[in-house]
Order: structure tokens, then sequence, then C-alpha cells
């Protein structure tokens, strides 16, 4: 672990940015941190709280900006910011004057994820995760076969539940159905749009389902989990791999219909889909319930009678029949406005605040412990600990 190199505080990189002249756009405050000789410049350039903080690359080998492809949602900027370089493949970034749920962000700058993307997009990419103290709530993906009533189990979920859970909204090709309404069920794309949107690395996931494509943009996922919430997937069995091999740790949860016939009825009776639809369907959920045996599914339900079915999703969610507040532990603290950073004996981030007096609220020290941390972009990066003097 290391720290930043702050503005001001080595000459000789001073001299390399003012060489280059570029980092001129940023207002106000910004951070440099230096990785496997290239220096990450972070601020502003819009000027002020609120804009976004952008990154800026300084490549030393060869003199040159580079500008990155940033993933995720980018923070609002703050008076002051720090980073804390964790591990070489990823920046801890501590905000002055925020909230608890909103000072701690990571940038990825050589994860698997980042890695991932910089081979399908070429060039240079970051990607911001938020952090959280605590375990946070894992997303949940739901698969099966077509009809099965993935569907109708969310949507029960959703209506008992409505701040412990948020739907990913997927991207489809696939036409909307006549009550389905464009950003709530799907967003509903043109193919070109998204297979140059699939190019361009917006996708956690996509796949090819019944002739369709469909996929789950990063940004569905980060809408959900900036209000807190725990994101459900509906997705099949291909996104649910593709999912669980990217950084995101989700529980899996695979629903089969009591009998092909049953299924059948279901996808008939829903009245949907044309005949030609419906037999390709049908023809593909042999397949996908072939694959939902296979151990990628943390738990199989049988979705025979819907209220059994919905108590055992329940339950193996550890939900009652209240609602449960399954949000990340809360803490609740405003961070100083000017701060130092240290690291102690055990590794941990201490945070001393530089503010001239106290107020209520606002601990004299946060001592951050990164020893556990899980998950990152997209999404989450979970498992921080936190310990506050006032
Ligand atoms: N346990 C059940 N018993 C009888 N009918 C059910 C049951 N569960 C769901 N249904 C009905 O089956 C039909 C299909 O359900 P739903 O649309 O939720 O499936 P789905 O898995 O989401 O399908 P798709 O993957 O095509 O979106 C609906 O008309 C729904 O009301
Ligand atoms: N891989 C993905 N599969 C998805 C996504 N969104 C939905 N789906 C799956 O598609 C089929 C068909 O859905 P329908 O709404 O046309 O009936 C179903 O199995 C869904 O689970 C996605 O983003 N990625």
């Amino acid at each position: 672990m290391g720290q930043e190199i702050q503005e001001n505080f080595s000459a000789s990189l001073h001299e390399n940015l003012s060489a280059c002249d570029d980092d001129s756009d940023f207002k106000g405050h910004k951070t440099i941190t230096e990785i496997c000789g290239k220096l990450y410049v972070v601020g502003a350039t819009s000027g002020g709280a609120e804009s976004p903080l952008d990154v800026k690359v300084f490549d030393k080998a060869t003199g040159k900006w580079l500008a990155p492809t940033i993933l995720g949602k980018k923070p609002n900027a703050s008076t002051f910011h720090s980073g804390v370089l964790v591990t070489n493949d990823r920046v801890l970034f501590l905000k002055a004057d925020s909230l608890a749920d909103e000072f701690l962000y990571f940038l990825e700058v050589d994860s698997k994820f980042v890695r991932e993307r910089k081979n399908l997009l070429g060039g240079e990419v970051v990607a911001w995760s938020k952090g959280s103290i605590g375990d946070g709530p894992k997303p949940i993906v739901i698969s099966g076969p077509s009809g099965v009533g993935k569907g109708t189990l969310i949507n029960m979920l959703m209506k008992d539940f409505p701040s412990t859970f948020g739907f990913s909204v997927s991207h489809t090709t696939r036409a909307p159905r006549e009550k389905e309404v464009n950003g709530i069920h799907y967003h509903f794309t043109e193919r070109e749009v998204m297979e140059k949107e699939i190019k361009e690395g917006k996708f956690l996931e996509s796949a090819l389902v019944h002739g369709n494509l469909y996929g789950t943009s990063v940004e569905a996922v980060e809408a959900v989990t900036d209000t807190g919430k725990r994101c459900i997937l509906d997705i099949d069995v291909q996104g649910a791999r593709s999912v669980r091999a990217s950084t995101i740790e989700a529980i899996f949860i695979f629903v089969r219909p009591p009998s092909f016939e049953e299924l059948e009825k279901r996808l008939r009776d829903r009245g949907t889909e044309t005949e030609e639809q419906i037999q390709k369907r049908l023809r593909n959920s042999r397949k996908e319930i072939e694959e939902g045996k296979e151990g990628l599914f943390d738990h199989i339900l049988v979705n025979d009678d819907l209220e059994s079915c919905y108590a055992n999703l329940k339950k193996l969610l550890g939900l009652h029949s209240m609602e449960t507040s399954n949000k990340a532990a809360s803490v609740d603290f405003r961070t100083p406005s000017s701060f130092s950073i240290s690291i102690d004996a055990e590794n941990n981030i201490v945070i001393d605040s530089q503010d001239a007096e106290t107020k209520d609220g606002i601990p004299k020290k946060i001592v951050l412990d990164v020893s556990s941390v899980r998950g990152g972009a997209p999404g989450r990066t979970r498992g921080l600990a936190v310990s506050i003097e006032y």
C-alpha cells in the first residue's frame, strides 16, 4: 500500500505535468497517483463540488497523455479528495465533506474487469467502483426457461419489498409487448445500436436469446446499487454464466417448471408470443433446464404452486413477512473538510481530521480496514470495515 503523490509534493512530477500542459482544465483540487510508470490524475474538469471527478493518464515512458475510457459512475467532486494506492490494480479515493455512504470510491486501473475491457476496447481503461462499508447486499441473478414464472416472482418481491430490491432493466432488441414500457421493463433498442454498445463495453453481459439480443448494462446494475437497494437480474443461463465469471458476487437462482407440459401451458396462456416463437422458446427450454443442473446455480426452485415457490424464494433470501433492510451496514457520519492520511502498523488507512473546529457528526479520526475488500467494478467494492473516533 502506498500513498498518492500529492499535488506540489514532487517537483519532478510537477515538471512532468507542466511540460505536457494538459492537466490545465482540471478545476480546483486534483491528485496524482503513480502506478507502474503511469500517472493517474484525478480532478474535476467542470469546476465546483457535485461535478464529476475525471481521470487523465500520463505515460511517463512515452511522455504522452492517454485519454482513458472511464467506466462506472464517476463520483462527484468534493472540495478535497485523497487517493491511496491499495494494491497495484486499484486506488482508493477518500472524499472530504461527504456522507459515510458517499466518501469511498475505488479507481480500478488494472483489475480483472479493467483488463477484460482493455482487451475488448483497446487503449487505456479505468473503472470507478463505489466502496461499501460492511458486506452490503449481494445482487440476485434469477434464470430459468421462458414462461416458468421468473418475472412473476420478481414482481412479487418488488411489490412486497420495495425499498429492499431494485430491478436491473436490461436492453433488448425484441419488440415491446402490449403492456411493456420502455425504461421500466426493458430498454428497447435497435440491433445495430446494441451491437455497437456491446463493442464499446457498455454491457456487463449480453447474449442472443430466442433470436434477439438481450444484455445487462453496467449502468443498469449501478443505477440500482446507487440507491442502496439489492439488485435483481432476470437473465438467461448464458448471461448467468457471464456474471458468474465477472467480479460481481451474486446469488444465482434457477427456476424450474414442474413439467414441460405446464411450461407450455403457461407460455400459451400468457398469450404474448406467436406459435412460432412459443415453439422456439420451448425447444430452448430443454437445453436451459439441462444447463440449470450444471452447478452454476446456488439454488434451484421449482415453481409449481406459485405461493409456495414465492415462500421458498423469500426463505432462501432470508426475508420475513415484513420488509427487512438488506442495506449495507449503516454508519452515519460526515468526513472532515480537510484531513491527512497515514497507514498504521496493521496496514489500516488512518484519516485524521485537520479541521480547525470539531463539529457534531464529524469524526476526529476514521480508521479503514481494507484487508477484506471483495467485488469491484462493475458495482460495489464490498467488505470495507470502519472504526470512528469523535
Ligand atoms: N406457479 C405458477 N402457476 C401457474 N401460472 C404461473 C405460475 N407462475 C407464473 N405463472 C404464469 O405463467 C406465465 C409466465 O410467467 P412469467 O411471465 O413470469 O414467466 P417468465 O419466466 O418471466 O418468462 P420470460 O422468460 O419469457 O419472461 C404468466 O402468465 C404467469 O402469470
Ligand atoms: N442474458 C440475458 N438474458 C436476458 C436479459 N434480459 C432478459 N433475459 C432473458 O431473456 C429471456 C426472454 O425474455 P422475454 O422478456 O423476451 O420473455 C428470459 O429468459 C430472460 O431471463 C439480459 O439482460 N441478459
